[in-house]
């Protein structure tokens, strides 16, 4: 009997997830601004938005994610070859981020990463993903990715699935 395929779950951090695009958060700023007469802090460029190539330009919407339950099935990837795509919580809620190297174009072996925080993710341009985990209860994700000409999805599986685990 095969033994299952898991991964287990690591904190979102920016140094481990560096690979893979960058942690939405203020820590991240590249310049702390304080503007509106010195009544808002701006945390300015906190990831970078990679949209337009291909004549692509930004989109920003709203994604409504079903729950899933942990240990979560990992049977595919997928990567946007024309743009990143950054996921922002609206709820308090967990999530969970799938991603992998690139092993000649196919996706590796798979990382995962556990959202508690208020945290949000930038995949970089042709990352490989898994799409949109929410945990516990529906939940919204605000979403600024690329719209534009140009097959901009490219999916992947796994020949056995692996298995995340918290
Ligand atoms: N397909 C789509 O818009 N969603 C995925 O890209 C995802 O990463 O959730
Ligand atoms: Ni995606």
């Amino acid at each position: 009997m095969k033994e299952p395929r898991t991964i287990r779950a690591a904190p979102l951090t920016s140094a481990a997830f560096a690979p893979f695009g960058d942690v939405i958060e203020a820590d991240n700023a590249r310049e702390i601004r304080l503007i509106n007469k010195g009544t808002t802090t701006r945390f300015h460029d906190v990831a970078s938005v990679d949209v337009t190539a291909g004549g692509g330009s930004a989109l920003i919407s709203i994604f409504r994610g079903k729950p899933f339950r942990l240990p979560f099935e990992v049977r595919m990837m997928e990567r946007h070859p024309f743009g990143s795509q950054a996921f922002f919580p609206m709820s308090e809620r967990p999530y969970l981020v799938v991603v992998a190297p690139d092993e000649s174009g196919r996706p590796g072996a798979p990382l995962a990463f556990l959202v508690t925080e208020k945290l949000g993710v930038n995949y970089a341009r042709n990352v490989w993903h898994h799409p949109l985990i929410a945990l516990e209860d529906v939940s919204d994700f605000l979403v600024v990715d690329r719209g534009g000409p140009g097959a901009n999805l490219q999916e992947a599986f796994y020949p056995e699935p692996w298995w995340a685990e918290a």
